[in-house]
């Protein structure tokens, strides 16, 4: 049943390409084992028809126990808020393969749940955990954080208490690089003005006085080139881009001819001779303002500055600046500092601007995916096994 019910969540995903069928296989295995090792209680054999991974259909077998609640390795979530219909079927999962203890639970009982809980699952970059949780937690092993990003952790405070943190990678690689070209197309072509002028009651016929640019053979330029920048390179070679990017580390020959790739060394290079340009980095203490004003001044007049890594990435003051002065054409935003930004901010007075509420990753595919990738994290560190994504402290 564990097995089973594990193969079924995955059912609605479409088969993906490269890193994601990763995270598939090793949920397979993880799952498998965890099945196999389950041989003291109520087992049986059951049969599966399909499995996700790219091999394509597959028969397996597998033993399985069922637990009562109270047997699981307790969970605890926490209360992100605002997200009711996302949680509920994050718990669903959750219940499949944990104790799940909410934070009213716990804080209600304290002293009880405090024992059980034995991982923490963190959704998305929203709540951060802090020492006095920590300390209330003496079982605690794993923080599963469901999405990529891990800027909101404290990581050392928190490997002081020999705790271990995982992220899932694999399941938000595509759909944050779909954000990011749908940002850079709705931006270039101006969509959101346009769906204004579409709705506006004022609007006797739809003919526009103002015009877009064009996305295909433009230079993209992809500050931070990991498997989201390589996923966003795949899209816009699909649209004729001359591709260009800055990294910490020049990925391998092969992997920029296949999506026709040119490397800068000198971030200044990629900023001067991009259309669009990209920021899909990690933050950390050294992208932190990553583009200021001169950073800015740098880019083309007719260029325009995407970001769907950190707010915090970008000098923001900076950027109103260049955008009122028309320094740079526009920017599409999917993350501000802070999230959501005060009503009165001047960015959302900016017509040149379109921001999203970071979401990156806000689909019914992708966080399930995420939870299942969370999920196979916890268990491998709760099992002693290999851990598929594990996020150590610098
Ligand atoms: O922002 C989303 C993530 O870090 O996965």
């Amino acid at each position: 049943m564990f097995v089973s019910k594990a193969f079924n969540l995955l059912k609605p995903i479409p088969l993906m390409s490269g890193q994601s069928n990763l995270a598939y296989k090793f949920i397979h295995q993880l799952v498998a084992s965890h099945g196999r090792r389950c041989h003291r209680s109520v087992i049986y054999k059951q049969r599966y028809r399909t499995c996700p991974c790219s091999a394509g259909r597959q028969t397996i077998s597998a033993q399985t126990k069922v637990m009562a609640k109270e047997e699981l390795p307790g969970v605890l979530i926490l209360d992100i808020g605002g997200t009711q219909g996302v949680l509920e079927n994050l718990a669903a999962l959750l219940k499949k393969h944990f104790h799940l203890i909410t934070m009213k639970e716990f804080l209600e009982n304290k002293e009880e749940m405090s024992k059980k809980i034995q991982s923490v699952f963190v959704f998305e970059c929203r709540p951060t955990i802090d020492r006095e949780l920590l300390e209330s937690l003496p079982n605690l092993k794993v923080i599963g954080n469901s999405g990529v990003g891990v800027d909101h952790l404290d990581l050392k405070m928190i490997s002081s208490f020999g705790v271990k943190v995982t992220n899932t990678p694999h399941a938000v690689a595509d759909p944050t690089a779909d954000i990011g070209m749908a940002l850079m197309l709705a931006s270039a072509r101006r969509l959101v003005e346009g769906c204004q002028i579409a709705v506006s009651p004022d609007t006797k016929h739809f003919a526009v006085d103002w015009l877009g640019v064009e996305v295909t053979r433009a230079t993209l330029g992809i500050i931070g080139m990991g498997s989201i920048g390589y996923k966003v390179a795949q899209r816009a070679r699909a649209f004729n881009m001359r591709i260009l990017y800055h990294n910490r580390n020049r990925r391998r020959k092969e992997e920029e001819e296949a999506v026709g790739a040119h490397y800068c060394e000198k971030m200044e290079d990629l900023l001067q001779q991009s259309d669009f340009v990209m920021l899909i980095v990690n933050l950390t203490p050294e992208t932190h303002r990553l583009i200021g004003k001169k950073e800015l001044s740098l880019m083309k007049p007719t260029a325009t500055l995407i970001n769907i890594s950190r707010g915090a990435v970008i000098d923001q003051d900076a950027l109103v600046e260049a955008l009122q002065s028309k320094v740079i054409r526009a920017a599409a935003l999917d993350v501000t500092y802070p999230e959501p930004l005060p009503r009165d901010h001047p960015l959302l007075k900016l017509n040149n601007v379109i921001i999203t509420p970071h979401i990156g990753t806000a689909t019914v595919q992708a966080i399930h995916m995420m939870a299942e990738e969370a999920i196979a994290n916890i268990l491998a560190v709760l099992n002693g096994q290999p851990i598929p994504s594990e996020v150590f402290p610098k």
